[in-house]
């Protein structure tokens, strides 16, 4: 098959990952007799410094003609929250989710096998292993509501962001994480916080009406606040996780550090008809860009995602997993996962050892 991607390098690490997945790609399509092709898409700092905005008119047309996305990162200080809006890389990358209609946003938290002694959890409870799905609604919530800044008479500035969802948004969402728990262990936890907020109270509301259509499945409702500490204490708990927009941010940076690294993790966003969307769950680092230190798995494991998700090539994408997997078991570690005493290896480095393992699979 062919297969066109589409490339939001991004910033800063957002290039040096992003060429390293490039390559497993090239690496799956000699082992499995497909060809890709690469359109280069502009989106994030780069393009406020190509074009003068984040959101070129035409990126999320030229997504469009793609049968998937392959993102970086975007962002760094450069173009901060004191800039304008359209030059924020931020916005851009709310607004082609938005555009993209990319509603349900899937975050696996997987502890691999050679990564156990990097789980910073207590060891019986690393032994138990992480293997959770988050499913995280992109598209609605407090990113998306309206924002206010304006001058009281006697308090200063005051600012607001409303957090608004429908029961249509939260059918979605619930309909995908539900057949999520089919797929896989029959569990789902919603999260909220319908002990305060309003939007939760409908959230829990229409989930419950969902969970009477699943009675396979065994549904639990969970408050954020006990989710972030159940979560340290023991997530072999859990299974599927969903969740609004933004606990689904936080949590997700803290599912990742559980299983190592949040240079681990990777992500789909995926909508009812437009491109699936693949990115790290990580930012740009800027931190570390540039220096061949960002490790590239996260990226690597998002087109095993896309070769799941989007092209329904669930034996790519275990190749590329067993590749990752081979390839940590060997002992090789990128800096934020190379524990006392390894030597890291560099971004390039990492890449070009999955590589070599999916070319030399029987
Ligand atoms: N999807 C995205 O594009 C995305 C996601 C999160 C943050 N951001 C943006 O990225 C910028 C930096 O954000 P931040 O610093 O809060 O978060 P970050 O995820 O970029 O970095 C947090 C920490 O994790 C480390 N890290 C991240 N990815 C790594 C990798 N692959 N390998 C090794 N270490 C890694 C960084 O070095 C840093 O110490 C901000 O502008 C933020 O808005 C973008
Ligand atoms: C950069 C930011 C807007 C983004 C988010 O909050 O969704 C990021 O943190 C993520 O997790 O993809
Ligand atoms: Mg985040």
């Amino acid at each position: 098959m062919n297969y066109k991607i589409a490339l939001i390098k991004g910033d800063g690490i957002g290039p040096e990952v992003v060429n390293e997945a490039v390559g497993v790609l090239e690496a799956v399509g000699e082992k499995f007799g497909h060809t890709f092709e690469y359109v280069d898409v502009l989106l994030g700092g780069c393009a406020t410094d190509a074009v003068g905005k984040s959101y070129p008119d035409d990126t999320a047309e030229k997504c469009r003609t793609c049968d998937a996305v392959l993102l970086g990162a975007v962002g760094g200080p450069k173009w901060g929250s004191d800039k304008p809006a359209e030059q924020r890389p931020e916005t851009a990358l709310l607004a082609i989710r938005r555009d993209l209609g990319l509603y349900a946003n899937l975050r696996p938290a997987v502890l691999r096998p050679a990564m156990a002694d990097a789980c910073p959890l207590k060891k019986e409870t690393a032994e138990k292993g992480i293997d959770l799905m988050m499913v995280r609604e992109l598209t609605g919530g407090v990113y998306f509501g309206k924002r206010d800044r304006y001058q009281t008479p006697d308090r200063g500035v005051e600012c607001t962001d409303l957090m608004a969802y429908s029961e249509q948004e939260i059918e979605r969402i619930g309909r995908r994480a539900f057949e999520m728990a089919r797929l896989r262990g029959k569990k789902l936890a919603s999260v909220d916080k319908a002990n305060v907020l309003e939007t939760s109270r409908l959230w829990r509301e229409v989930m419950h009406r969902l969970a009477g259509e699943y009675p396979d499945v065994a549904y639990s409702d969970v408050l954020v606040d006990n989710c972030a500490m159940q979560l340290v204490r023991d997530p072999s708990q859990f299974d599927v996780v969903v969740t609004e927009n933004m606990f689904g941010d936080i949590l997700s940076d803290e599912a990742s550090m559980i299983t190592g690294s949040i240079g681990l993790l990777p992500s789909a966003s995926i909508g009812d008809t437009a491109p699936g969307l693949y990115e790290p769950i990580h930012g740009s680092a800027p931190d570390i860009a540039g220096q061949d230190k960002a490790n590239p798995i996260a990226t690597i494991l998002s087109v095993a995602m896309m070769m799941r998700y989007s092209f329904q090539r669930p034996g790519e994408a275990a190749a590329i997993e067993r590749a990752v997997d081979a390839v940590l078991a060997e002992g090789w570690r990128t800096a934020d996962i190379a524990g006392p005493g390894v030597t890291p290896i560099g971004t390039r480095r990492m890449g070009e050892l999955i590589r070599g393992r999916i070319e030399a699979m029987a």
